[in-house]
């Protein structure tokens, strides 16, 4: 097993394939699209399930499972938003040999499917605010060129779907939920994100307004749309009567309930892993890592007697014991079959956050030598001290990953007030933060114009790539003061707002 042997900056694709494969999260699988989900990134999902599952049961959210498939009628209920997305949609037509009568469709999102079903189990407004939650995997058969984790056929994600008595109240729900994506982020992955509201443009059709945060890949310069929250109105309660009785009173009109979806999915991984992860393998933030320390043994050579080779490997047993009974996810490598430098560099690959080195010197000094995965740096611990002192260690190494990440994005997210600027911040790897008239047609206008290097040529069509042209990411919440007279950056119309743009994935 070698290391990488493509660098980050030169190769960015292909360096993302080789650390997941060779960091073992990922496999590819023999249908297009799709990947296996080994256990180190498995684990990833599990700890952002735990954190993030806890929150919504305090918010009294149930998990529940329904069928992934979905009739096409029922499908097909919702028109505005699905016929738009009718390409993507994968359908069984067959069972062993004989077709089906009617193709049924593996469900893309589950609106069609829980709200025929809300519908009837939601009568009164005592039975409001409603939400539940489902862990499960959609299917999208996208057609653009497949990326790991980023744009897969098939994903695991968690999609809510809560009923309000009122709009104000289903607006608070969306806002929550955001703020836990904002922390899932911050919190777990050690990635910095943009919360905001997304344009006309690119707002979930079915909904009435859409949240997002948005995250931003320093090599590439793009942002990556990370999770949605969005308020839905009572569009979804017109088409599928999701109602409740007036409580003034029943002689009143009953009442269109006002609902949220919101989703966060694995594509998560990817993100964490294209922003930590370097040209040594993958750095994962301990608060996520399947395992946060692993214990190496060292200083053995074949002149070493029996006794002091038994002593460091029962220390090292001992020490594993210990600081699993303290909580952390530690593993250790007593392979004889490879020198500890080949071990550094495995799980260097693997991304394990600290690596606990055990000779005899270490050992007749009472102590072990801890370094870190993001920085290398190696500092010597009291055995004695190891139970307080690694947690902060790992603790350090979350907040260095995290303020790294965010000095990047701070770097790259520019306030643009001329049109000639806009499209040279983009081709430095930039985001811009720019104001705008919040007209689609101008939006639309800006993707076109904004495909363009610094000469003014387009740039050449790569299929593979994703688009050149500046999508909005979002409206951030936290606006640089409009002055009064302010125009659109593409246009001559009045700036209504900043919004930020960029290529994105
Ligand atoms: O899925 C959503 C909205 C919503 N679904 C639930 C979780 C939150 C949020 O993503 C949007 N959407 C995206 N993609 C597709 C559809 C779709 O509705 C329906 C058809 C197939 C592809
Ligand atoms: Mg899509």
């Amino acid at each position: 097993l070698i290391g990488v042997t493509v660098d980050k900056e030169k190769d960015f694709s292909g360096w993302y394939q080789q650390i997941l494969t060779k960091g073992e999260m990922l496999d590819y699988y023999d249908v297009s699209g799709c990947y296996i989900m080994r256990p180190a990134s498995y684990a990833v999902w599990e700890q952002i399930q735990k954190f993030f599952d806890e929150k919504i049961k305090s918010d009294g959210v149930a998990n529940a499972y329904f069928p992934m498939f979905v009739s096409s009628k029922v499908l097909e209920k919702e028109k505005d938003h699905v016929e738009g997305f009718a390409p993507e949609v994968a359908w069984v037509t067959r069972a062993g040999s004989s077709d089906l009568e009617e193709p049924i469709a593996i469900r893309p999102t589950s609106e069609t499917v829980m709200y025929p079903y809300y519908a009837k189990w939601i009568r009164s407004h005592r039975d409001l605010p409603f939400k539940m939650n489902q862990w499960n995997s959609v299917v999208r058969w996208e057609f653009k060129h497949p990326q790991p984790f980023l744009r897969t056929r098939e994903f695991l994600w968690q999609e809510g779907h809560t009923v309000h008595l009122t709009h104000e109240d289903a607006e608070g729900q969306v806002l929550r939920i955001l703020d836990w994506y904002e922390e899932i982020y911050r919190e777990l992955l050690a990635v910095p994100v943009v919360k905001g509201v997304k344009t006309e443009n690119e707002k979930f059709a079915g909904g009435k307004f859409t949240t997002t945060v948005e995250g931003y890949i320093p090599t590439t310069g793009r942002g990556i749309q990370g999770a949605t929250s969005h308020h839905l109105g009572q569009n979804f309660s017109k088409m599928f009567n999701i109602t409740v009785e007036n409580p003034e009173g029943s002689d009143k009109p009953k009442i269109y309930t006002h609902q949220t979806s919101w989703g966060l999915s694995t594509r998560v991984i990817g993100v964490m892993v294209m922003i930590h992860s370097d040209n040594k393998g993958l750095v994962i933030p301990p608060r996520v890592s399947q395992y946060q320390t692993v214990i190496i043994p060292v200083g053995l050579t074949s002149k070493t007697t029996k006794e002091v080779v038994d002593n460091v490997y029962s220390s090292c047993k001992d020490l594993e014991s210990r600081l699993k009974a303290s909580g952390i996810r530690v593993t250790s490598d007593y392979r004889d079959n490879y020198s500890p430098g080949w071990k550094f560099s495995n799980w260097e690959l693997k991304g394990v956050p600290v690596r606990l080195e055990v000779g005899p010197k270490d050992l007749a000094n009472k102590s072990v030598l801890a370094v870190r995965r993001d920085t290398g740096a190696k500092v010597a611990i009291k055995l004695d001290e190891l139970d307080t002192e690694l947690p902060k260690l790992l603790d350090a190494i979350h907040e260095n990953l995290y303020q790294t990440a965010k000095e990047k994005f701070d770097e790259h997210r520019v306030l643009v007030h001329e049109w000639s600027d806009f499209v040279h911040q983009l081709n430095k790897k930039n985001v811009v933060v720019a104001p705008w008239c919040g007209v689609p047609e101008c939006e639309d206008e800006i993707k076109d114009k904004s495909a363009k290097q610094d000469n003014g040529e387009d740039f050449e069509v790569d299929e593979k790539a994703p688009s050149m042209g500046a999508k909005s990411l979002c409206i951030p919440y936290s606006q640089p003061e409009l002055k009064a007279g302010t125009k659109c950056i593409r246009c001559e119309k009045a700036a209504i707002n900043y919004t930020m743009f960029g290529r994105s994935y």
